[in-house]
Formats: C-alpha cells, sequence, structure tokens
C-alpha cells in the first residue's frame, strides 16, 4: 500500500511538459474499515503511514475528514487519496507514496459519516482534532459529529467499535470517552450507555514531528518524483506509536509496521508527554521571546537548551520504569530536534497554551511539590508562556488559545496579580498556593532576550 522513490524518475519534470497528477490509475484503493476525524498532516504521517506498512494493509483503507473546511479533502481527493510522505533525515529526502487513504471527505458531510459507521465493516475511528476540540461540546465540533455517527451505528445494530485518539492528550483514551459520554448524554441517556457498552476507547502515545507543508515542499516533490502533488507531507525519518486497549472489530496488523501494544499507557504517555513536548513547548515560549523561529533555531540558544535540559531532570525523576530508557531517550530527542533540515516552527507549537502546559509543565511541577522540591525548571516554563503572552498581547501578536480573551484580560493586570491570574488559566489547583505564584512571577522575564 506504499511505494517508495528516493530519486527523481527522470523526463517530464526535465522537458518542461505539464507533470501528470499523482492518481491511482485504476488501482483500487483498500476498503474502508477506518474511520478518521482530523485529516491533518500528522494523520498522513503517523496513522496513514503505519496503516500502509501493516503486512494487511491491502485490507485496511481509511475514509479521512477534515475538522473544519474541506479543503484538505478536495486537494486530496483528486489524487484518488494517494499524497507523497517526504521522510526528511539530517542527510536527505525520502519520497515514498501512501495509499491508505481511500477516501479524504469534508468533514461536514455528515451524511457519509453516518453511513460509514453505520457499517459493520468499520471497526475502528482514529481521531487527531487537537488538544481544546476535546472541550468542545457542539454538535458541530468533530467529536459532535462522531456521536452522532455512533447513534447511527447503533440504530443501525452494526456492532462494537474502537475509537482511538491520537492527539497529544494526557490520558487521551479516557479523555475522549468522558467527552463522547458527555457529549451523548446531551442528546439521549440511553446512547451514552450504548457507548459504554460498545465502544472501546483506546489510549496511545503518538510521535512523529511532522511540520506543517510548505510551497518549497511542494514544489521539491514535483521536481525530485516527475508528478504533481499538491499536499504531500514531510516528516523526520523516526516514528513511534504506543496503544493500549481492545479492538472489539478487529485492527490491521499495526505492529508489523512498528507499533507497540501494552498494559499501561501512562508512563509512556509522560515520557512523551513530558520531555519531547514539554520541550517543545519550551522552546516554543522561551525560543520566540528569544528572538528564534523555530526549534532546532531555539535549541543552539544554550539559555534555551540549559533551561530545556533542567526540565528534562525534574521530569525524569518522575519516569522511573526502567523499559523507557530515559538516557536514551533524552539523547535521541536531542538529535531530532537538531535536525537542521526539518524547520518546525516555533508558532506552530505555541498555539492552545493553556491546554498544552496543563499536560506539560503542570504536572511535572506538582509531582516536584510533592517530592518537597521547588520544581522550578516546570515553574520557569510557565513564566516563559507568561512572557509569551503578554508580550504578544502588548505587540498586538495574534495568537491561538481557547482561553485568549481570558488570557488578554488577565494580562490586562498589573505584576504579581498579573501572574496569579493567568496561572489560574493554566493551573487552577495552584493559584492559592502562595509561594508557587511567587516563584513564577520572580521567573517572569527571566528568559526574554537579555
Ligand atoms: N504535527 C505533529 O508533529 C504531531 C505529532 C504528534 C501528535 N500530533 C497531534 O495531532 C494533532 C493534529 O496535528 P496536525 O499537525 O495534523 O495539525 P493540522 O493542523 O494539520 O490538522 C489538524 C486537524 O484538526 C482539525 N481541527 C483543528 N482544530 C479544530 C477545531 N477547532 N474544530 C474542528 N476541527 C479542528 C483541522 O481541521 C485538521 O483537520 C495535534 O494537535 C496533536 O495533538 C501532532
Ligand atoms: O502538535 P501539538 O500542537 O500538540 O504540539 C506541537 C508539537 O510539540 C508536537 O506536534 C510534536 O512535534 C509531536 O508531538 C511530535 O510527535
Amino acid at each position: 500500500m506504499s511505494e517508495k522513490t528516493s530519486a527523481a524518475p527522470q523526463g517530464a519534470a526535465q522537458t518542461g511538459e505539464p507533470l501528470p497528477l499523482l492518481g491511482r490509475k485504476g488501482v483500487p484503493a483498500p476498503p474502508v474499515r477506518i474511520v478518521h476525524l482530523g485529516l491533518g498532516a500528522f494523520h498522513r504521517s503517523h496513522q496513514a503511514w503505519f496503516t500502509a506498512h501493516a503486512s494487511d494493509a491491502a485490507e485496511w483503507g481509511i475514509a479521512s475528514f477534515t475538522g473544519r473546511r474541506p479543503d484538505a479533502a478536495v486537494t486530496l481527493a483528486a489524487q484518488d487519496g494517494l499524497y507523497t510522505l517526504v521522510e526528511r533525515g539530517g542527510d536527505g529526502d525520502r519520497f515514498e507514496v501512501v495509499g491508505s487513504i481511500a477516501e479524504a471527505v469534508d468533514g461536514g458531510d455528515v451524511a457519509r459519516l453516518n453511513g460509514l459507521l453505520s457499517s459493520p465493516s468499520t471497526a475502528i475511528v482514529t481521531l487527531t482534532v487537537t488538544e481544546a476540540v476535546y472541550e468542545k461540546d457542539d454538535a458541530d465540533s468533530p467529536l459532535g459529529r462522531l456521536v452522532r455517527g455512533l447513534a447511527a451505528r447503533r440504530d443501525a445494530g452494526a456492532g462494537p467499535i474502537a475509537v482511538v485518539s491520537c492527539d497529544n492528550v494526557a490520558g487521551n483514551g479516557e479523555v475522549a470517552e468522558a467527552a463522547v459520554c458527555r457529549i451523548a448524554e446531551g442528546i439521549d441517556v440511553g446512547l451514552a450507555g450504548w457507548v459504554r457498552e460498545h465502544v472501546s476507547f483506546v489510549g496511545t502515545s503518538v510521535d512523529r514531528i511532522t511540520p506543517r507543508t510548505t510551497p518549497e515542499d511542494v514544489a521539491e516533490v514535483a521536481a525530485q518524483c516527475g508528478y504533481r502533488d499538491e499536499s504531500p507531507v514531510v516528516a523526520e525519518p523516526f516514528a513511534n506509536w504506543i496503544l493500549s486497549g481492545e479492538f472489539p472489530a478487529g485492527r490491521p496488523r499495526w505492529e508489523d509496521a512498528g507499533a507497540q501494544f501494552v498494559d499501561d499507557i501512562e508512563p509512556f504517555e509522560n515520557r512523551k508527554l513530558w520531555l519531547l513536548n514539554g520541550a517543545h513547548s519550551l522552546l516554543a515560549y522561551a525560543g520566540q521571546l528569544r528572538g528564534h523561529a523555530t526549534v532546532a533555531e531555539a535549541l543552539a540558544d544554550p539559555e534555551c537548551r540549559q533551561a530545556m535540559e533542567a526540565f528534562w531532570d525534574e521530569a525524569e525523576r518522575h519516569l522511573t520504569l526502567p523499559e523507557l530508557s530515559v538516557p536514551a531517550y533524552r539523547q535521541a530527542l536531542l538529535d531530532r530536534f537538531a535536525n537542521p533540515r526539518i524547520a518546525h516552527h516555533l508558532a506552530q507549537i505555541a498555539a492552545d497554551g493553556t491546554t498544552k502546559l496543563r499536560m506539560r509543565a503542570v504536572p511535572v511541577l506538582i509531582a516536584e511539590h510533592a517530592d518537597g522540591r521547588s520544581g522550578v525548571a516546570a515553574a520557569r516554563m510557565i513564566a516563559a508562556w507568561m512572557d509569551f503572552v503578554a508580550a504578544s498581547a502588548s505587540s498586538g501578536a495574534d495568537f491561538q488559545d481557547p482561553l485568549k480573551e481570558q488570557i488578554l484580560a488577565a494580562v490586562g493586570l498589573e505584576g504579581r496579580d498579573r501572574t496569579a491570574a493567568l496561572l489560574g488559566l493554566v493551573a487552577p489547583e495552584l493559584v492559592d498556593d502562595s509561594p508557587v505564584v511567587d516563584r513564577i512571577d520572580a521567573l517572569r522575564g527571566s528568559l526574554t532576550r537579555s
């Protein structure tokens, strides 16, 4: 279900003739047995790639729905769901056509979603809808649409199904279950009961750095591959997927592609959310305050790197399972972050800070406190976020956050009151802890450019 090319086919790209658009050319797509919500870059570099690399890939096609706009589906549908994965290593690019997406669908097409979820052959729903969406209850959110689709499945008697959250959310299986049941209860109480009995919520830790595709990436694929692909995806060579939970209607043999199935996901999830994503958030806020644009640039700044390693030292004390191999994991992260050919923009990582810091910094701060230490490095990450939102607000620079209005109101306050109000948006449980507020307040400004 995937085809690799590492060198440019010769011909059209060099003769100036129009390049053919990527397409299946009559070769059938695999049958749809997986529905995905959130057709973005990461879904295509990760779950779709793992599915294409499973030994039974020919039996598992994905119908992938966009979240907000139809655009990504329109572009991909014109290519029969095919796209190029550009695996960008430090020493060069490898190109691979991924064929597991059988259908690319506008998220607004709820009739198609309900139709697929009503079919017993649909066994899995995967999600990459971003962290903030799990807090949205409106009927037109991706989870609202999923709940209506599950109601259609119940009515059709199509049987059990697995929902697999692949978002960077702590306890993503439980969080997805709570959100789905909350929305279902608002529709009809019986539906929430059906969901609890028939839907398995699988927890995952997902990892593959996948920055946004640029026009230069589109041009590179055309030049190197000899076809036109309007929607390639660029990712690092590294890919990791750890899952825990039941698949009552079956699943692809993702383990053949390197996925790992475990009984207890939490230690793996914490390792990834704290060490990788926590470091990313720290670099995103401190790095931008210090004038950097990408992860690799921020990492090369000794102040940022020292703050990141201090945070890792704190987090590592709470990652005690030997299988986590934390020293090797940290070394691998340094190599991955330093990849000079992956332009991972700090502005993209910085979005939705309140939701992200709650999972990336606050648990480490609380764990350090519980052990009688100050958690100064985790506190510094929160202080850097406060400086970042205050600087954005005062310069009029746009930033994205589900609590943006509350952030803007808080930055209107002065001094320690401002620190306390902002902390309340990230960690309400800590605002009455005066030493914590004082510590974070004292750290404000410590990572801005001197
Ligand atoms: N990019 C990565 O490196 C990476 C790695 C691991 C995990 N993830 C997880 O995957 C998620 C998606 O990342 P991506 O790079 O594919 O992003 P993306 O912007 O390419 O895609 C996000 C998808 O979610 C939808 N969406 C976002 N906000 C929405 C909203 N408010 N309502 C409805 N739909 C909405 C978008 O329409 C899009 O389909 C991340 O938030 C993260 O949790 C990403
Ligand atoms: O995708 P987000 O917005 O949750 O977080 C930004 C990055 O930290 C994240 O995308 C990482 O690159 C990714 O989690 C690596 O697997």
